[in-house]
């Protein structure tokens, strides 16, 4: 009886899509503890993914679908999280302290891949992870800028070998920016620079990271090629605006990650509709639902679009991310959502992997 219960109750909560992400909660999460006793049933949900700003609505939803369960009189859902390492490609070496490296990139210059990096790793702080920031883009870093870290601030050496990444809104953050002067000209040759950004990332010595998010530089050359297969890269997130000039380059992305399989967690579509600070009149400046089709054809999901918008502009001139200075504002909020969903779509591979390879140690200790 208590068993049939059990069974009903887990079948139940598994086919839950919870708001915001695509795939039933079988795929996403574990139950770790169901009790039943009598007619009541408590259940410990552990999500692969960090969600704490959905966390009480997932446990509100959850319970209700228990309680629709023949049977249940009372019940209680509690969801927490557990974020485990992902390496797509088995064949290269993970990194010591960083569970997952998620790329971010984008076909061409300017679509805001670094706003776009720099609020995801601060929204993926909010959610509840341990987040770094790595400034991979040489020819242009401006993770520094958009982080509010002085100029002329240097990371501080540990032991012989390793430099302490540089702690700003709660992200550990490391940039070409902090060891060259603003008037140094960067003119890197490929190899140079895929060497400089290898050893940027390994000789920093990042602590217990979740997340490692790099900001990539921008378009589909060698040197991004060449830093998708050398590094330890879990996932990419492509960042496209909605012209279609945008779209196609940013199809080029897709397809280079796809090349090195790396795969591609999503696309976020940047400046997707203006909305008039005066009155909130929306308008799609440069088309829309372009993302979205892409997304569809590439079958990639569609992570979400953020507005043109003044608030996420500011952060250019102050160094104060939409999610330090506005922390509850729709653009940070939407920034979570986006955290929320590529993350959820990295604990679907991790769990792929790790049922179809059981023996093979990828826990996150
Ligand atoms: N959603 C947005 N709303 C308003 N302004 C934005 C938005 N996203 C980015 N911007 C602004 O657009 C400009 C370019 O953004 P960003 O530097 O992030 O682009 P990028 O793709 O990283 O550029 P590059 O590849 O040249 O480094 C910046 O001034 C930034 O503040």
């Amino acid at each position: 009886m208590t068993a049939a219960l059990e069974s009903r109750v887990r079948e139940q909560l598994m086919a839950v899509v919870l708001p915001g992400l695509s795939s039933p909660l079988a795929e996403l999460a574990d139950i770790v503890s169901l009790l039943v006793s009598g007619d009541r049933v408590d259940v410990v949900v552990e999500l692969g993914f960090p969600a704490k700003s959905a966390q009480q609505q997932y446990e509100t939803l959850l319970c209700e679908q228990v309680r629709q369960v023949a049977g249940v009189a009372s019940a209680s859902v509690q969801v927490g999280w557990k974020i485990a390492a992902y390496a797509a490609a088995q064949n290269i070496q993970s990194m010591e302290n960083v569970r997952n490296i998620i790329a971010v990139a984008s076909g061409k210059g300017g679509v805001g891949k670094s706003t776009t990096s720099v609020n995801l790793a601060l929204a993926l702080a909010a959610e509840g992870a341990r987040v770094g920031l790595l400034d991979a883009d040489i020819y242009g870093p401006s993770v520094q800028m958009m982080l509010g870290v002085p100029e002329g601030q240097r990371p501080k050496q540990y032991g012989t070998h390793y430099l302490l990444p540089i702690e700003a809104h709660g992200v550990q953050s490391m940039s070409m920016g902090y060891l060259v002067t603003a008037d140094t000209p960067m003119v890197w040759r490929g190899p140079m620079a895929t060497g400089a950004l290898q050893q940027l990332l390994n000789q920093t010595y990042w602590q217990d990271l979740d997340y490692l998010i790099i900001d990539m530089p921008p378009g589909t050359g060698d040197i991004q090629l060449t830093l998708s297969q050398k590094v330890p890269v879990s996932g990419a997130v492509v960042v496209t605006t909605p012209q279609d000039i945008a779209l196609l380059d940013a199809k080029k992305g897709i397809e280079m990650f796809r090349k090195v399989s790396v795969p591609v967690l999503g696309i976020v579509e940047n400046m997707a509709v203006h909305i008039c600070s005066e009155c909130g009149h929306q308008e799609h400046v440069f088309g829309q639902g372009g993302g979205e089709r892409m997304a569809q054809s590439y079958n990639v999901p569609m992570l979400g679009a953020l507005p043109l918008s003044m608030q996420i502009r500011e952060q250019a001139d102050c160094g104060k991310p939409v999610l330090a200075a506005h922390p509850e504002s729709d653009a940070a909020m939407l920034y979570r959502q986006v955290a929320i969903s590529m993350t959820a779509e990295l604990a679907k591979r991790q769990r792929v992997q790790s049922n179809a390879f059981p023996n093979i140690s990828i826990s996150d200790d």
